[in-house]
């Protein structure tokens, strides 16, 4: 598609996406905003009014769209099979990747609209011929982390208007033009469809005995303690075992079939010196592939590390990490940068 100066914006309701019609709008855009029905809380469709409000305020048109069907089957069924694995999920991740981005390139396509945006901290450079998502400049809100598996077709065509501003900044701009509302609602935190405390939504959308307690054993297969259920518990968890032995311990090991939590005591035992990555996703194969100055992160919010990517296939990926890391656990993703480019990742196998 040519060009043009229409842009398709994802409006979330929320301070961020608010704000980003506002500026696009400011830049010279054509703004059509769309809300996605990813699920529904308690029927609460709150967002929907607020983001449908901000559109007339602003002379744009608005679209809903109901996603509520793939949302079900692609991200909470995934993430209540992944737990069930022992494993753990990565929904934002899969939303942005297989979701929120395809469906704002589809109707975009539809309707003639070249622009895709959305409210996120993160953004775009080309480098050798490829766009890639850099970090956001607010460090406290960068969403580099969960945009690592798009395609160019999608990166090329993306605006970020946030990408440049901190969260401050951005409350300060509503304020100044004097949108209270936008300016002084409370951020979002963690998984959007499910409660801080992910145990209470696995239970509540499980048939009841689908999570029964089990027992935790440690290194030599000795019965240390009983536990709730090994859907509770990830590798690397220290708190919240229930067992007191005065002095710490981290969930090693979890094996569904047998509903056995292995513990140790000793954090280096956890720690691993590879990875295996599946659904993976390479931006420019020469800055990633056979590098030694390229990083990795295993958590949104952890430190990365330095390591070695080779290809093992079209879908799977080797990683050599330069220095041993612990709390490695299967299902969630592994980013790759350098510097504040992301240059692809995948999931943990
Ligand atoms: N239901 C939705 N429909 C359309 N776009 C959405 C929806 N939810 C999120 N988005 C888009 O994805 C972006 C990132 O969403 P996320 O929930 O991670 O961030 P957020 O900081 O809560 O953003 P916001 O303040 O805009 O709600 C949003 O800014 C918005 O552009």
């Amino acid at each position: 598609m040519k060009e043009n100066k229409k842009v398709l914006l994802g409006m979330s309701g929320g301070t961020d996406s608010s704000m980003a019609a506002l500026l696009l709008q400011e830049a010279g855009y054509e703004v059509t905003g769309v809300t996605f029905c990813f699920y529904e809380k308690d029927g609460q469709t709150a967002y929907l009014d607020e983001a449908r409000e901000l559109c007339e305020r602003l002379a744009i048109p608005h679209l809903v769209y109901d996603a509520r069907e793939a949302f079900q089957k692609h991200i909470i069924r995934y993430f209540i099979d992944t737990y069930m694995k022992g494993q753990t999920p990565v929904p934002c991740t899969l939303c942005n990747n297989y979701l929120k981005w395809p469906l704002l390139q589809q109707i975009a396509d539809e309707r003639g609209i070249y622009h895709l945006a959305t409210g996120h901290y993160v953004r775009k450079v080309q480098a050798e011929g490829y766009w890639h998502i850099r970090c956001g400049a607010d460090p406290d809100k960068d969403q580099s982390f969960f945009l690592w598996g798009l395609p160019q077709t999608i990166l090329e065509r993306m605006l970020l208007p946030m990408g440049e501003l901190t969260k401050v900044r951005v409350r300060e701009l509503a304020a100044e033009r004097g949108f209270q509302r936008v300016a002084h609602k409370r951020d979002s935190f963690g998984v959007c469809f499910c409660p801080m405390d992910y145990r209470s939504f696995l239970k509540e959308h499980l048939p009841e005995g689908s999570i029964v307690p089990g027992s935790f054993y440690d290194e030599e297969g000795h019965c240390i303690g009983k536990h709730e259920g090994y859907p509770f518990y990830t590798i690397g968890q220290r708190r919240g075992l229930g067992i007191y032995l005065n002095k710490a311990l981290f969930v090693k090991q979890i094996i569904p079939e047998e509903n056995k939590v292995i513990i140790s005591d000793n954090l280096q035992s956890l720690e691993q010196n590879e990875m295996y990555l599946h659904q993976s996703c390479v931006i420019n194969p020469e800055a990633l592939l056979g590098r030694d100055d390229v990083v990795v992160k295993i958590r949104y919010r952890k430190q990365a590390n330095r390591c070695t990517v080779t290809r093992i296939d079209a879908d799977r990926l080797h990683v050599c990490l330069h220095e041993p890391l612990a709390s490695i656990a299967s299902g969630q993703a592994a980013v790759f940068y350098r510097d504040d480019k992301v240059l692809g990742g995948g999931i943990v196998e």
